[in-house]
C-alpha cells in the first residue's frame, strides 16, 4: 500500500471504531458484534506501530471507551479505570503468558476470574465509610453515582478498615431478574432491554435513584485498585480474600492458577459449563497473581499489561424453523421472520430470527422445518449462520414470498434493483398500523403506554384512522377497551396531551417521511423555524442542509404535495400539536457563531469539550470534526495533534480557551468576525 492509502486506511478505521463505539456505549445499541469491533480494533493497532507517522492523537487505541455524561456529577479517578485488551484463543492466551515471562524473566502464577458483562464501577472508601462511587467513563473522569450505588444491597457503606480503600467491581443482573424485568416491561409496553448489561448500565445510570433502587442489582468486585499503597498486600488472589473479609462480594470461582495451560483448562471448563451460572459472563479474565510483578510491567493509556480478556466466541446452537411469518413494514416491504424452537443464547432466549428477504433465503438454501444454526453474539440480534442439511428428512417445505399482501390481499411487486417483496397499496392497514406505531414511538411522539397493541385495538374498534385522530380520543372512547378501565385511560389522556408540548423533530419523525429518520428530522426542526416552512422548502433549498441528498429532499417535497397528509398536519395543529422548532419559541441567546464551521481539538484546560460543543451549537455555528478550507476557526487545547497542523498548513485561524470565552461574550456575529480578525 502506498502511504496515502494506509494514512486513509487509518482514518477510515478510526471513524468507523469511533462510530461504533458510540452506539455501544452511549446509545447501547451496538451493530456490529465485539469480535468485528476488536479485529477492527487490532488491524488499526498494527497500521499504527507500522506507520507511527499517522497515528492521531484522538485514536482509539490510545483510550478507553466511553464518555462521561454531563447529567451526573463528573468525578476525576485518582486511579485510571482502566480497559483490557483481549484474546480470542488458546494461542492468544500463550502469547501474553510469553510476553509476562520476556517481561518479567520467569514463569508466573495467574489468577482466573470471570468477566461479568455489566457496568464497570469505583468505590472509594475512607474512614471505614463509602465516600462515592463512580463510573468509568473515559477512564479518567467518570459519573458520580453515588446515590444509585448506595442502594445496591451488597455494596457495604461500611468496612473495617480506616484506611483509603479503592475497589473496582462490575454491576450486573442475574439472568432470572433480567427475564422477570424484561416481561413486565413487556406487558407493561415499556422498552425492554436488549441483555442484562443494557439493563444494569441503564439502571445504574437512572436521574432518580428510587429508580435504581427497585431494580435488583448486585456487584461484584474484582480488585482492590490503590492495592500497591498498601503494604501488606502482596498478591491479587490475597487482595480478593481480604476483600471479602471486609465484607465485599467476590467472585467464589476465581482460581489461582500455576501456569498457563493450568489457565487455559480452567477457560475451557467455563467455556462449557457458563450455561449453568446464575449471571451471564462473556469472557474470563486472567491476571498477574504477584504484584511486584505487576508493577514491573505497567499499562498502555488502554489497559494494564498484566491482564488479559478470554472472550467467548459468539454462542451458537441448533434450532428448528417452526414457522416462517411474513410482516408488512411501514413502507410496504414484506420482512419474513423465523419462528425457531426457543434456544437460549448470550444471555437471553432466542425464537425468533429474521430472514430478511428473497435473495438471504435462496443463498442460504433455507426451507420452512429446517433444522438451522443460530448465533447471537454478545448484544447482537440474532442471526441464522446456516442450514443443518444432514437433519432433513423429507418434511421440509420450499419457501416463496407472498403473491399477495398478507394484510390487504392486493398483489405484490419486487421492483427491479431492490431486494424487497412489496405491498404498494398506500391504503393497506398493515402500513397504516405500523406507521401509526412509529407515530407514538419513543424515537418520535414517545406517547407512554400507547405501543403496538394499543394501537391495534384502536384501529380495531374503528376509533382511530389516521395519526391525527389519536388527538381527538376522548377518556369515555377508552376506558370500556379490553384491559383499559379508568386510570389507564386517564394516563393515556394525558400522555396523548404531553406529547403536544414536543419538540418539534418528534413530529417530523413521527410522520414517516421515507428516507428521513432521527437524524433527519433533528436536521430539519434545526434548519427551519417551523414545520410550514418545511411545506414550502423547494428541494434544492433541502438539499443544501447537510446530510441532504437529492433522494432525501424529494421525499420530503412529494410528502407533503400529498393533499392527505397536509390535511392529517392542519389536524394536528388544530388539535394543539407543537409544530414550532424550539429556537423559534423565544431564545434569547445571540446567534453569534451563524454558519460557522468551528473545530475542536486537543484537550481544554477548563471546559470539556462536550460543553464547548454545546456552546457553539446553541449560537448557531457548527461543529466540526476535520480541519478543511472553509473551516471558520480552530479551537484548540493541550496535545492537539494532526488538526492544528492541518489548519496551520490551510492558514486558519486559531484559538486557545480563553479567547474561546471572549468569543462567547461577544453579542453580534460581527463582533466575533472582528475579534477573529485581531
Ligand atoms: N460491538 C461494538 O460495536 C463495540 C463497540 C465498542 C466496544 N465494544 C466492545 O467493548 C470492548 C471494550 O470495552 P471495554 O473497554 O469495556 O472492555 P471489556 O469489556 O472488554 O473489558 C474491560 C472491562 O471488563 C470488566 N470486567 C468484568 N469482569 C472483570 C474482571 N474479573 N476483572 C477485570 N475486569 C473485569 C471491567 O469492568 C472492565 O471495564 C471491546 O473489546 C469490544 O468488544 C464493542
Ligand atoms: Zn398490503
Amino acid at each position: 500500500m502506498d502511504k496515502d492509502k494506509i494514512k486513509q486506511e487509518i482514518d477510515s478505521l478510526i471513524d468507523k471504531l469511533n462510530y461504533h463505539s458510540e452506539k455501544y456505549y452511549n446509545q447501547d445499541s451496538p451493530e456490529i458484534s465485539d469480535y468485528e469491533y476488536d479485529m477492527m480494533m487490532r488491524e488499526l493497532i498494527k497500521l499504527e506501530a507500522e506507520n507511527p507517522e499517522f497515528k492521531r492523537i484522538d485514536s482509539p487505541s490510545n483510550r478507553v471507551g466511553g464518555t462521561a455524561l454531563s447529567s451526573f456529577e463528573q468525578v476525576d479517578h485518582r486511579t485510571p479505570m482502566l480497559s483490557l485488551s483481549n484474546a480470542y484463543s488458546a494461542e492468544e492466551l500463550k502469547d501474553f503468558d510469553r510476553r509476562v515471562r520476556e517481561m518479567t524473566g520467569e514463569d508466573s502464577e495467574y489468577v482466573v476470574e470471570f468477566k461479568i458483562d455489566g457496568l464497570s464501577v469505583g468505590i472509594t472508601y475512607e474512614n471505614g465509610e463509602f465516600v462515592r462511587a463512580a463510573t468509568r467513563g473515559n477512564g479518567i473522569t467518570g459519573e458520580d453515582i453515588s446515590k444509585n450505588a448506595m442502594t445496591i444491597k451488597s455494596v457495604p457503606l461500611k468496612i473495617n478498615d480506616n484506611r483509603e480503600i479503592i475497589v473496582r467491581g462490575e454491576v450486573y443482573i442475574s439472568k432470572e431478574n433480567f427475564e422477570k424485568i424484561n416481561a413486565y416491561q413487556e406487558e407493561h409496553e415499556m422498552q425492554t432491554f436488549a441483555n442484562p448489561r443494557n439493563l444494569a448500565a441503564g439502571s445504574l445510570r437512572q436521574l432518580d435513584s428510587k429508580l435504581t433502587a427497585k431494580r435488583p442489582l448486585d456487584i461484584f468486585v474484582f480488585n482492590l485498585e490503590n492495592m500497591d499503597e498498601l503494604e501488606d498486600m502482596k498478591t491479587h488472589s490475597q487482595s480478593l480474600e481480604y476483600l471479602k473479609s471486609l465484607g465485599f462480594s467476590v467472585s467464589e470461582n476465581y482460581k489461582v492458577c500455576k501456569s498457563i495451560d493450568e489457565v487455559i483448562d480452567f477457560i475451557y471448563y467455563w467455556t462449557d459449563n457458563r450455561e449453568n451460572l446464575a449471571f451471564d459472563i462473556d469472557g474470563m479474565v486472567v491476571k498477574v497473581n504477584d504484584l511486584e510483578k505487576r508493577k514491573v510491567m505497567g499499562s498502555t493509556a488502554k489497559s494494564p499489561r498484566w491482564a488479559i480478556a478470554y472472550k467467548f466466541p459468539a454462542e451458537r446452537k441448533k434450532s428448528k424453523i417452526l414457522d416462517i411469518e411474513v410482516e408488512v413494514g411501514r413502507t410496504g416491504t414484506i420482512t419474513p421472520t423465523a419462528i425457531l424452537e426457543p434456544v437460549r443464547l448470550a444471555g437471553t432466549t432466542v425464537s425468533r430470527a429474521t430472514l430478511h428477504n428473497e435473495d438471504f433465503i435462496k443463498e442460504k438454501g433455507i426451507m420452512l422445518h429446517d433444522h438451522v444454526i443460530v448465533q447471537k453474539a454478545g448484544d447482537i440480534i440474532p442471526q441464522i449462520v446456516e442450514v443443518v442439511k444432514e437433519d432433513r428428512n423429507g418434511e421440509e417445505v420450499e419457501f416463496s414470498m407472498p403473491e399477495k399482501c398478507p394484510a390487504c390481499g392486493e398483489p405484490t411487486v419486487r421492483l427491479e434493483g431492490e431486494a424487497a417483496v412489496k405491498c404498494i397499496n398506500i391504503s393497506c392497514p398493515a402500513q397504516i398500523r405500523r406507521g401509526m406505531i412509529h407515530f407514538v414511538s419513543r424515537e418520535a411522539m414517545d406517547i407512554d403506554g400507547m405501543g403496538e397493541s394499543v394501537i391495534t385495538l384502536l384501529l380495531n374498534e374503528g376509533l382511530i384512522k389516521n395519526i391525527a385522530d389519536i388527538y381527538y380520543l376522548k377518556k369515555e372512547q377508552i376506558i370500556p377497551l379490553e384491559r383499559m378501565g379508568e386510570k389507564s385511560a386517564d394516563n393515556l389522556i394525558k400522555a396523548i396531551e404531553k406529547s403536544k408540548e414536543n419538540e418539534l423533530w418528534r413530529l417530523i419523525n413521527g410522520l414517516g417521511i421515507r428516507f428521513v429518520g432521527t437524524k433527519g428530522a433533528k436536521i430539519l426542526a434545526s434548519a427551519f423555524d417551523s414545520i410550514d416552512e418545511i411545506i414550502k422548502a423547494d428541494s434544492e433549498k433541502l438539499q443544501s442542509l447537510e446530510e441532504f441528498g437529492s433522494i432525501m429532499s424529494d421525499s420530503v417535497v412529494r410528502f407533503f404535495r400529498e393533499e392527505q397528509n397536509l390535511a392529517v398536519i392542519e389536524r394536528l395543529r388544530e388539535a394543539g400539536v407543537n409544530m414550532k422548532s424550539e429556537e423559534d419559541k423565544g431564545a434569547d441567546i445571540p446567534n453569534i457563531f451563524e454558519k460557522m464551521k468551528i473545530v475542536l481539538t486537543g484537550t481544554l484546560p477548563t471546559m470539556k469539550r462536550n460543553d464547548a460543543k454545546e456552546m457553539i451549537e446553541l449560537r448557531g455555528g457548527k461543529a466540526t470534526g476535520s480541519v478543511s478550507k472553509s473551516t471558520t476557526f480552530v479551537l484548540a487545547g493541550e496535545e492537539a495533534g494532526s488538526k492544528l497542523t492541518k489548519a496551520n498548513d490551510l492558514g486558519i485561524k486559531v484559538i486557545d480557551e480563553d479567547m474561546f470565552m471572549k468569543l462567547i461574550g461577544c453579542n453580534t456575529k460581527e463582533e466575533v468576525e472582528e475579534m477573529l480578525e485581531k
